[in-house]
């Protein structure tokens, strides 16, 4: 099978087997979950599910493939995703973590924060504008979700969709409530996709990022 036909999810903790059946369902490529530095060098494009972001970086570390994930998700030639805790993963800095805070893959020129809108009692749903996607809103499941703080004014960079409501203030999001960002081939959602019956953001991440690298 050759590279540029296999996307994976990164299958150390949390929600991959949705993501999974979600690309198996609307797409060729062959899918595949990754564990190993192997199966990471088999993949054009990968997917870091939503869970808890500290168990996947010590995961990661322990199993050998923090390197490895660094390297391919600052490579410009692979399409990455990361949704809520894989978010937080592909950020160049994460606020709110431990003492001796865990270990970023890096990839996209952001900071986020930890689970700034509460615990899991104030998990959310809203409905979500996106240009780049026809047929209306996309619903956004927050889940002990990190807001993105801020990023880089690099041209690559494009903001993808906001929250319409404004759940906190200015200093928390002081570039506004930014729940979706793309640099290049790479892009994030603070939500979780996966939970939802609407494919339309797995559908833009293979047609308009995967398939064009
Ligand atoms: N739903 C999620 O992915 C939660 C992310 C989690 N709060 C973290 O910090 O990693």
């Amino acid at each position: 099978m050759s590279i540029r036909s296999t996307i994976g999810v990164l299958a150390l903790q949390g929600a991959f087997e949705e993501h999974c059946n979600i690309l198996k369902s609307i797409s060729n490529y062959n899918i595949i979950q990754v564990r190993s530095i192997e199966e990471l060098r088999s993949c054009c494009g990968l997917i870091i599910p939503g869970g808890e972001s500290t168990t996947m970086s010590l995961v990661a570390s322990r199993s050998g493939l923090l390197g490895a994930l660094r390297e391919f998700c600052s490579n410009p030639n692979t399409a990455v995703w990361g949704t809520c805790a894989g978010m937080i993963l592909l950020a160049k800095e994460a606020s709110q973590t431990k003492k001796g805070g865990q270990e970023l893959f890096g990839g996209m020129d952001m900071i986020v924060n930890r689970n700034q809108y509460g615990c899991q009692l104030e998990s959310f749903q809203e409905d979500i504008p996106f240009n780049c996607i026809n047929g209306g809103p996309v619903n956004g499941i927050f889940i002990r979700a990190p807001i993105l703080h801020s990023y880089s004014d690099n041209k690559n960079i494009i903001e993808l969709a906001s929250l319409p409501s404004n759940p906190v203030d200015h200093s928390v999001a002081p570039q506004g409530h930014v729940v979706a960002l793309r640099q290049a081939n790479k892009m994030c959602t603070t939500f979780h996709p996966e939970l939802t019956r609407d494919y339309r953001l797995h559908v833009y991440f293979v047609e308009e990022i995967v398939n064009k690298i």
